[in-house]
């Protein structure tokens, strides 16, 4: 089986539940799909970092990837890890949700990314209002954002949220891969 398809088998054994759940929209689901569940865990993660790398392989001179914490956190470093492994030099990033209120007062931390080609990750998207919030600090201090790269779209509408703020926006699994339909 490839990255994809042992990815895909184990989000659908261990990552999806079944209940009454809110999601970041407010609205109501039967399932939730944590990915946090798999992302931390050692099976799991290096096949997370070889299906977001091969998601966004075409597109040239990406420096670095992460996204808004929590979800995205081990997703970047999981692909700076697997990209060593195949020759790149990719760095990760972690967009925190406010500016820290002391320090440095950074609200992306990690390398440098003024004037760098920067990719988004997210583990699900529901409304794209992590990736966007994401975005929209990276523009701030300088960045390209040149996609959004998720691991499960809900189908919910984050795609649309994306693209009207001028950036790609790419899945790498579909509810049609987990039996699910979109709620
Ligand atoms: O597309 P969206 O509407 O933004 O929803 C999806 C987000 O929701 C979850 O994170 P959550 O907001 O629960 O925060 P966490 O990462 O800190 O757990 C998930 O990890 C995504 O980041
Ligand atoms: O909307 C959300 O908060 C959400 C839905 C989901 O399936 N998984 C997740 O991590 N967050």
């Amino acid at each position: 089986m490839n990255a994809r398809d042992q990815l895909i088998q184990l989000i659908r054994d261990e990552a999806v539940f079944h209940g009454d759940f809110v999601l970041t929209s407010g609205k109501r689901a039967s399932y939730y799909i944590d990915l946090r569940k798999l992302s931390l865990d050692h099976r799991a993660a290096p096949l997370i970092g070889d299906v977001l790398l091969d998601l966004i392989a075409d597109i040239p001179g990406v420096s670095a990837v992460g996204g808004l914490t929590m979800g995205a956190d081990p997703l970047a470093t999981s692909m700076l890890h697997r990209g060593l492994a195949r020759g790149l030099e990719v760095d990760a990033f972690v967009v925190r949700k406010e500016p820290k209120d002391h320090g440095r007062g950074r609200q992306v931390e990690g390398p440098e990314l003024e004037g760098k080609r920067v990719v988004v990750v997210e583990d699900t998207s529901t409304t794209g209002g992590s990736p966007l919030k994401a975005i929209e600090a990276l523009r701030k201090v300088g960045a390209e954002v040149v996609a959004v790269a998720v691991i499960v779209d809900r189908a919910t509408g984050a795609q649309a949220v994306i693209e009207a703020a001028g950036v790609e926006y790419r899945a790498a699994i579909t509810l049609d891969d987990l039996g699910l339909a979109p709620q």
